[in-house]
């Protein structure tokens, strides 16, 4: 018997709300062996980043290539640069059975709902909006303008929550993750999920002891 497919899931949610931090805290313990999709980027690699591990880093030239060849699952131009979802890694690995996170922004997220609507589709919430404009300000990465933009954005993010299965408010790191885990968990024991494998094993059961 083939293994199951693997479940699709998107972690997304507004600029600054704390995806990337939840996401390397999912993966600093990865108890439940997700498959992480690295996403390509055009932006500059930063000190640390590993190329292939935390993206692929790649030329303007060399993305709109892949999205001519239909490459991508998704992507969005983001703050002036593209990200995209590398589609080929994605399709091996649900086909094994493995589970694969998505960690992208809201416009991206939208996408792959149209492509893939079995997926699991996560927002990732802010305890509050005064919290949120702290954490962008905190990261101190924005100018004061760049700053009101990415709250003005933000405003519509959170509208686009409708569209998705789960809200975890990422109060505290530790909470954000056991949340994540646990909707993935319960996903896995959905009855659709599990109903071909037992009438299976109950077939070759009546069928050997002739019942
Ligand atoms: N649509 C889309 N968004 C992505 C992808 N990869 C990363 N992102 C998002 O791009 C945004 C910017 O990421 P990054 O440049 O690493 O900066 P950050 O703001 O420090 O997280 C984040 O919101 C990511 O979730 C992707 O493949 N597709
Ligand atoms: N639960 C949390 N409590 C307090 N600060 C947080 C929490 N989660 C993330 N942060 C901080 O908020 C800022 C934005 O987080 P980041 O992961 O870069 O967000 P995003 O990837 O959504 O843009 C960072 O400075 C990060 O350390």
């Amino acid at each position: 018997m083939s293994a199951s497919r693997g479940l699709l899931i998107v972690l997304s949610g507004p600029s600054g709300v704390g995806k990337g931090t939840v996401r390397a805290a999912v993966f600093a313990n990865n108890q439940f062996q997700y498959v992480y999709s690295v996403s390509a980027t055009t932006r500059a690699q930063r000190p640390g980043e590993v190329d292939g591990k935390d993206y692929y880093f790649v030329s303007r030239e060399e993305f709109e290539t892949m999205i001519q060849n239909e490459d991508l699952l998704e992507y969005a131009e983001y703050v002036g640069n593209y990200y995209g979802t590398p589609i080929q890694k994605i399709e091996e690995n649900l086909a094994a059975g493995h589970d694969v996170f998505l960690e992208i922004e809201v416009q991206g997220a939208m996408k792959v709902k149209e492509r893939m609507p079995e997926g699991i589709f996560i927002f990732l919430a802010p305890p509050n909006l005064e919290e949120l404009e702290s954490r962008i300000t905190g990261r101190g990465t924005d100018a004061a303008h760049v700053i009101q933009e990415r709250m003005a954005t933000a405003k519509e993010e959170i509208e686009l929550m409708q569209h998705y299965d789960y809200v975890v408010v990422n109060d505290q790191v530790q909470h954000a993750v056991d949340k994540i885990n646990a909707i993935i968990q319960s996903e896995h024991l959905k009855v659709e999920r599990v109903v071909d494998q037992i009438r299976h094993d109950m077939e070759t059961y009546y069928e050997k002891e002739r019942i």
